[in-house]
């Protein structure tokens, strides 16, 4: 079998007198939608950003087997890793086209054309976004901005993003709509690693899950024996029976 596309291993990061991680293990393979699932300042933000080199970490991380001894941004993203964060980050004077082509700067040594490819197979994957094309992001609905937000990212075609969050403050309606597409990006490439508070929601379109509680990895397995999980229904999925959790999205 192939090496998993991310793995990490005894993975650790402490802010100052704050242990947030606790040695945790957590892969990705090839074509799959992992979720990370916890209670509020469980560490998942933590996690996504210290996978993506944006905090100092301790462990070990690898990238389709390859060590990446001192994890940083550009050394991910050279190996394309993406990270859509939690607050969308677009830039709202700016149209839906204008942040897309920002997204592929990454790429722009391939010229133009290369990234009028990209954005029509961004246009594809996002319809909603072509309509849009030369609106101002700022006065897109919450479900077209976290649209950009992923297509931005899309942009630089990387193998695996990773997702904070994409269903903060949106309907449950958009929400649906959003977290098909996430589980949609395999059959264009992409694996996901998805960081969610909507555990329902994660848990349907994930392949796999880890519950991160306090820093640590409480729970880990395929997503659908999660949305059985008598601990995970009595603590994640409200009230809801399972059978009602496994119907999917
Ligand atoms: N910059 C920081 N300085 C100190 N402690 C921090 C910092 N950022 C996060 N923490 C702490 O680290 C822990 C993990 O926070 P993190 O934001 O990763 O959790 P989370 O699971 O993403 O939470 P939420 O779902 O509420 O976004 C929390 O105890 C938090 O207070």
């Amino acid at each position: 079998m192939s090496a998993p596309l991310l793995q990490l291993n005894d993975f650790s990061v402490a802010y100052r007198e704050v242990q947030a991680l606790h040695s945790v293990d957590l892969e990705v393979r090839d074509g799959e939608i992992v979720t990370v699932i916890g209670p509020n300042g469980a560490g998942k933000t933590t996690l996504l950003c210290a996978a993506m080199g944006l905090l100092p970490s301790s462990g070990k991380v690898h990238l389709s087997g390859e060590h990446i001894v001192r994890p940083s941004v550009e050394a991910m993203v050279a190996r394309g890793v993406g990270l859509v964060p939690e607050r969308r980050e677009l830039f709202g004077e700016m149209s839906v086209h204008d942040n897309l082509l920002l997204g592929g700067f990454v790429r722009w040594r391939r010229g133009q054309r290369d990234q009028k490819a990209r954005m029509e197979e961004v246009f594809d994957i996002f319809p909603r976004l072509r309509e849009r094309h030369a609106q101002m992001a700022s006065t897109l609905s919450g479900g077209e901005r976290q649209m950009l937000a992923i297509g931005r990212a899309l942009m630089a075609r990387p193998r695996l993003l990773m997702l904070d969050e994409p269903s903060l403050g949106l309907a449950p309606l958009i929400v649906r709509e959003v977290l098909q597409v996430v589980s949609s990006l395999r059959r264009h490439g992409v694996s996901v690693l998805l960081v969610e508070q909507n555990a329902r929601a994660a848990l349907q379109v994930a392949d796999r899950a880890y519950v991160l509680e306090m820093g640590a990895v409480a729970l880990t397995g395929a997503a659908r024996e999660l949305l059985n999980d008598r601990r995970i229904i009595d603590t994640y999925l409200g009230m809801g029976n399972a059978k009602a959790a496994a119907t999917a999205v």
